[in-house]
């Protein structure tokens, strides 16, 4: 399942989230090996989290650097407005923050089922910034492929529920939409 909150986070609040993150997040842009090949992912990323949250991603293992305070608030935020909302929630021990300089930067297609996730991950999403879609594909191909876009605006939180990862893919497919775009992709990590 998929539900989006739209207001999770006011304008105002937002703004002052990006800011924040922008100037104070320990931002890379990693090498990854994809079919015998270095790229420079096409973004920047920081995972952050608990110590035992430690997490292969693209190939390449992540040790989560310390929370940051403002980040580690927000997952808690995170929680409770998905409880308040009726909506599954989880106790989220892990972040993966996500930076887009301009529409031109990206994430290619997956979905996030990777072991340490178990086997039904709830994955919450916090978008500041510039909207832009998150574009999702049916994984099974053979009866036709569906696929939608998902806006996602400033301030608002996507849960990819039970079932989003096993049934779909998602990518940020490149867009002619200026300015950057920050998302927090918050997870727990099982050890
Ligand atoms: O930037 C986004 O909204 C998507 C990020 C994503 O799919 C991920 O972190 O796994
Ligand atoms: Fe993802």
């Amino acid at each position: 399942m998929l539900a989006r909150l739209d207001t999770f986070l006011s304008p105002a609040a937002a703004s002052a989230l990006l800011d924040t993150l922008l100037r104070e997040v320990a931002w890379e842009s990693p090498a990854i090996r994809v079919y015998g090949r270095d790229h420079v992912i096409p973004r920047a990323q920081c995972w952050m989290g608990d110590p035992e949250a430690s997490y292969r991603y693209s190939g390449s293992q992540l040790v989560p650097t310390p929370w940051h305070p403002t980040v580690a608030e927000l997952a808690t935020r995170v929680q409770q407005a998905l409880a308040h909302a009726g909506l599954p929630t989880t106790e989220f021990n892990s972040v993966l923050l996500n930076r887009y300089q301009d529409g031109q930067q990206r994430m290619g297609w997956h979905s996030d089922d990777e072991p340490e996730l178990g086997p039904d991950p709830v994955v919450a999403a916090v978008s500041l910034g510039a909207e832009r879609p998150l574009r999702f594909r049916e994984r099974h191909r053979d009866s036709g492929q569906r696929a939608f876009n998902v806006w996602l605006p400033h301030g608002s939180l996507l849960l990819m529920g039970p079932g989003a990862q096993s049934r779909w893919q998602h990518a940020l497919t490149p867009r002619a939409i200026p300015g950057p775009r920050v998302s927090l992709t918050f997870r727990r990590v099982c050890g």
